[in-house]
Formats: structure tokens, C-alpha cells, sequence
């Protein structure tokens, strides 16, 4: 095994041709590397090719062009067979958590055991221990119907992880559950990565959930990666409209539809939105606002959110003075922060 990455795509084209229609690009030149013990999130909007790139790395998909290579092996070079045993390395959860409705939670979570060949003492020891960690004991002798949502993912999460994988896919994992419900799965999947070292890619939607659960980002568009990088950066600093849009569905920052009339129509002065980070000091810009420019301040809208122990958002702050002092003003904001003027 080598040092590199564990998942990496490289120059990654998947192409789907079928006969009488259009070819279809589902994904365009990727480059993308997880490393061991990392939450990686995939974000995008339906249809940017997050399913396909999902089915790429447990090599149910093969590439047009291009490489994965997962753990060392290019899963590009190897046959039907060998791709079986690269699958069995890479569990999965599913939105629909896709359990047997036919067998207990038990007969679930030992399926794969049974595949595997295991002896029924040890499939019993492992399934207790497997129920225990996501906190599903009680359960063991329900069948899924019983379940509540959350609990039907907890069973998947022990499912995905009875043969001790390396890596979980969690495909749009959350996205039919309640927020509440959201939070208690994330949490647990971040368990799974920092007490068993499973390496987490999480594909979704919602940039909640990747505020809530993953180290780095990479923002699917269009078979595209747009922007990635750590979560942090990507909410401090979106550079794409895409992924501002993403960010701004967490921070709730910017003030739009009635919320913007209601401040136009109550507020005279320029109004301008200056992003706010724990290491920019737009604080002591504005202290001296009054005294330097002879322009006063008026705070009229904001969302600060915390991640990573940093704060994250945007102030929107009404600036009251003449034209060119407020000018001085605003450059001075922008030497320390971005600053966007809000559209009338
Ligand atoms: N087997 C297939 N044959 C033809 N086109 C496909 C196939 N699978 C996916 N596509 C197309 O590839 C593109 C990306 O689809 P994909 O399902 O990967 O997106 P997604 O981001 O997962 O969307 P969603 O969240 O809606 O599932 C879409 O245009 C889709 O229609």
C-alpha cells in the first residue's frame, strides 16, 4: 500500500451513450483525493453527477476515461472478480436505508457476515457489538417496519460496517430524515470515523450536513468540480456562485425578497454586507468609523455561525455619511474583509 491518498480520481470522464439518444456527461474531468481518516463531502444539486461519481469509487461504474484508484489499486485496470473483493472494503448507507424487510435488525446486520462466511459465533459477537456502538440493542429482534427512520439508518450504518471496511459511502444518507434526526446520525457517523478510523465520503445536497459532519468539500456542478478544499475555507470564502449559494443556505447571511424591501424601505443609507471571520478584525474598522470618516453605522441584518471553533457570516450594515467618506469607509472594510454592496 502506498502512502498516497486512499481514494483518488484522476482526469476522471464518465460518459453514458445509448443508442438513439444523446450521450450524456455525467462527469467531466475530476481530480479529487480523500485521505485516510477524512470526511469527505460531495455537494451538488440533482443531476450534477454526484450518484455517478458515488458509483465510480465502489466500482459499480466504469470510468470513460481517466483513473480511481481506491487504496493503492486502480480499479480501472482490474476484472469483475477482483472488483467483488474491492467492494467488500467499501461499505455503503443509503437515503432509503435499503434494509431486508424480511429479517430483524439482527438478520441485518449479519447478513453480510454470512456472505462473508463467517461462523455463526462470531456473526453473534460481532452483531452485539455492531448494535451496541450505534446504540440499537433493544432493537435487535424488530423488523425495519418497526423502526423510526433514524433508527432504520442505524441499522444500515451497523450493516455497512459488520466486515470492518475501510471506507463508507453515505449517499444522501440523511436526506430523508428530520433535522433532529439528521444531527443524531451525523453524529454518529463522526464516531465512526474518529473511534473506528473508517475514512467517510458523504454525498448531499444539504450544506448543513456538511457543515455538521465534514472536514473538506469539493462542490459537484454540472459533472464539474467547481471549487473544494477544507470546509472551513469553502464557508469562509465561497468563490463560485454555486457554492455561495450552497453556503448561504447554513449562514442565512444575506438579505433577500421581502427581508431586502423591508430593509430598502427603512434604511436610506448604502447598505453593504461585509463577511465576517474570527481572524478579521472588522470590529476595529468600525470603532473608528465615526471618529476617522465621520460616517456612522447602523448593523440591519446578519447570520454568524460557528464551525470549527470559528465564527462565520455577514453583517449587513448601513453606512450614513457623505458619498465620499462612505467610499474611504468601504475600501477600508475591503482591506480587511470581502465586501459585497447589497443589490437595490
Ligand atoms: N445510467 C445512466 N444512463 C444515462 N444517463 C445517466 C445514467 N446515470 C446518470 N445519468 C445522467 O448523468 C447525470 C448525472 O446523474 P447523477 O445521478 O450522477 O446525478 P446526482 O447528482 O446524483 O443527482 P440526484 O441527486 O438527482 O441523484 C444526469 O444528467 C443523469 O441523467
Amino acid at each position: 500500500m502506498s502512502g498516497g491518498p486512499l481514494i483518488e480520481l484522476r482526469d476522471v470522464t464518465k460518459v453514458f451513450e445509448s443508442s438513439g439518444r444523446r450521450a450524456v456527461t455525467a462527469l467531466d474531468g475530476i481530480d479529487l483525493s480523500v485521505e485516510a481518516g477524512d470526511v469527505f463531502a460531495i455537494i451538488g444539486y440533482s443531476g450534477a453527477g454526484k450518484s455517478t461519481l458515488v458509483r465510480l469509487i465502489n466500482a459499480l461504474e466504469r470510468v470513460t476515461s481517466g483513473q480511481v484508484i481506491v487504496d493503492g489499486t486502480d480499479l480501472t485496470r482490474l476484472s469483475e472478480r477482483k472488483l467483488r473483493e474491492v467492494r467488500r472494503g467499501i461499505g455503503m448507507i443509503f437515503q432509503q436505508f435499503n434494509l431486508l424487510r424480511s429479517r430483524t435488525v439482527f438478520g441485518n446486520v449479519a447478513y453480510p457476515l454470512k456472505i462473508a462466511g463467517w461462523a455463526k459465533p462470531d456473526i453473534e459477537k460481532r452483531v452485539a457489538e455492531l448494535l451496541n456502538f450505534v446504540g440499537i440493542v433493544d432493537k435487535a429482534w424488530h423488523y425495519p417496519d418497526q423502526l423510526s427512520g433514524g433508527q432504520k439508518q442505524r441499522v444500515g450504518i451497523a450493516r455497512a460496517l459488520a466486515t470492518n471496511p475501510k471506507i463508507l459511502l453515505a449517499d444522501e444518507s440523511t436526506s430523508a430524515l428530520d433535522p433532529e434526526t439528521t444531527s443524531d446520525v451525523l453524529r454518529l457517523l463522526k464516531r465512526v470515523n474518529r473511534e473506528l478510523g473508517v475514512t467517510i465520503v458523504v454525498i448531499t445536497h444539504e450544506m448543513e450536513v456538511v457543515r455538521e459532519i465534514a472536514d473538506r468539500v469539493a462542490v459537484l456542478d454540472s459533472g464539474r468540480i467547481i471549487e473544494q478544499g477544507t470546509v472551513l475555507d469553502v464557508f469562509a470564502d465561497p468563490q463560485h456562485p454555486t457554492t455561495r449559494r450552497f453556503v448561504e443556505t447554513v449562514l442565512r447571511d444575506q438579505p433577500r425578497g421581502t427581508n431586502l424591501e423591508r430593509l430598502r424601505a427603512r434604511h436610506r443609507g448604502r447598505l453593504v454586507t461585509a463577511r465576517v471571520r474570527d481572524d478579521r478584525n472588522i470590529g476595529a474598522v468600525l470603532s473608528s468609523a465615526q471618529a476617522r470618516h465621520a460616517v456612522s453605522f447602523e448593523i440591519v441584518y446578519g447570520g454568524i455561525k460557528e464551525l470549527g471553533g470559528q465564527s462565520f457570516g455577514g453583517l449587513t450594515l448601513e453606512l450614513i455619511g457623505e458619498d465620499a467618506n462612505v467610499d474611504a469607509l468601504v475600501a477600508e472594510l475591503r482591506a480587511v474583509t470581502d465586501v459585497q454592496e447589497v443589490a437595490s
